[in-house]
């Protein structure tokens, strides 16, 4: 059989087969080329299937893993009063998002070594995707299939900016199976923290659970609707964080939330279903927290004025408490670096703020929480 593979492959190929263990680092000392050519060679034999992981790069590390959608975002602002069954003039914008994929974002430019994990198509829409979001994440496990269309998510708002009809074409998330977790299963146990959204399927969010109960690996989910609540496990002790809107907990537990008290003893609900620390947001109104072992308290939103767009906002919310949760702050910092985060990205155009990194993080937190 002739190989497939140019001379640089086969040398690379040679030292991990001698050292399956050996670092990238290590790698481009040997072959004396450099690092970033590396991690495309080894790229390149991931696809050429002569390697079929990359252990070797993450017994180096414990990344955040994020485990759920990566859309394109379409969104359709009508000119006029919006009439159904005719062509409407609008003013169109477009996007990368999904929340999953949001949060990676978020992460990955506050500095954190971030993998995603989703199903995509083999179209336009994810080449977009993987050219806005490769300098931030991992994307070589994003299971691709050639007869899907990549996620999108397409909002048409009314002339006053609100939303008039969303759609969603998300089947191809059906493929984040249970199968394909346990293909990933390797280097999932080495991740310092699984952040998991309800696009992924059931059997995969019951999955993940019981897995990371396993393996003791820290487990957040983020809900992304209201109509994917059904898909939360059926036992809620393994989560560490759920972040959850007010919304998304009437749906799941039936009621209805009215004032401060109900709101607050939604909180106390979830954390007797088993959840050790939950915050149920509720936009301008800010959020409501409850811990393991603490009071259940409500924060305020960061008052904003000049609110420009609020998609991202929950997504910016959570990346910035898993953030310094991660880095093991105090309760008050943790919520109010979401508080911080979210406050910052309705600011922006952008889901996810474009100016945002570890430095200016720091700034926005010195500036905003006295
Ligand atoms: N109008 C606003 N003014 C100030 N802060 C806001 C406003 N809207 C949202 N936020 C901030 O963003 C956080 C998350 O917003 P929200 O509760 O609407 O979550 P969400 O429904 O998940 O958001 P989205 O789906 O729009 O990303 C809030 O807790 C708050 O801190
Ligand atoms: O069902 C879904 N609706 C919307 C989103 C995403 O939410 C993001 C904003 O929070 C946005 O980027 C959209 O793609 C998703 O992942 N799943």
């Amino acid at each position: 059989m002739t190989s497939d593979m140019n001379e640089k492959e086969e040398l690379i190929l040679g030292k991990i087969k001698e050292n399956p263990f050996i670092s990238q680092q290590e790698l481009s000392e040997v072959a004396g080329i450099s690092r970033s050519s590396i991690a495309t060679i080894i790229s390149e034999l991931i696809k050429k299937e002569y390697v079929l992981g990359k252990a070797y790069v993450l017994n180096e590390t414990n990344p955040i893993i994020c485990i759920g959608g990566a859309n394109v975002d379409r969104k359709f602002y009508a000119k006029y009063e919006i009439t159904n069954g005719t062509s409407n003039p609008v003013k169109s914008s477009s996007s990368v998002g999904g929340v999953a994929r949001n949060i990676a974002e978020n992460l990955g430019r506050l500095g954190e070594e971030v993998i995603l994990i989703s199903a995509s198509g083999q179209d336009s829409a994810w080449e977009e995707i993987y050219n806005l979001s490769s300098p931030f994440m991992n994307l070589e496990h994003v299971a691709q299939f050639e007869n899907s269309s990549t996620g999108s998510y397409t909002a048409v708002l009314d002339k006053n900016g609100d939303l008039s009809i969303a759609l969603a074409d998300m089947d191809v998330y059906e493929k984040i199976t249970p199968e394909l977790m346990i293909k990933n299963s390797n280097f999932l146990r080495r991740a310092k923290c699984i952040v998991v959204d309800l696009n992924c399927p059931s059997e995969t969010i019951d999955y993940i659970s019981s897995f990371t109960s396993k393996y003791n690996i820290p487990l957040v989910i983020i809900p992304v609707s209201s109509p994917k609540m059904n898909r939360l496990p059926k036992t809620l002790s393994a989560v560490n964080w759920l972040i959850v809107n007010k919304d998304e907990t009437e749906t799941f537990m039936n009621i209805k939330i009215n004032d401060e008290k109900e709101w607050r003893n939604s909180v106390k609900s979830w954390l007797e279903l088993g959840v050790k620390n939950v915050i149920v947001t509720n936009g301008s109104k800010g959020v409501m927290a409850g811990v393991e072992n603490g009071e259940i308290q409500h924060f305020s939103a960061i008052e904003t004025p000049m609110v420009v767009d609020v998609t991202g906002a929950g997504d910016a919310f959570c990346s910035g408490v898993i953030y310094s949760w991660l880095q093991k702050k105090e309760i008050d910092f943790i919520i109010k670096s979401g508080l911080v985060n979210a406050h910052k990205t309705i600011m922006s155009n952008y889901t996810v703020r474009q100016e945002l990194s570890q430095k200016q993080f720091m700034i926005d937190m010195e500036e905003l929480i006295k």
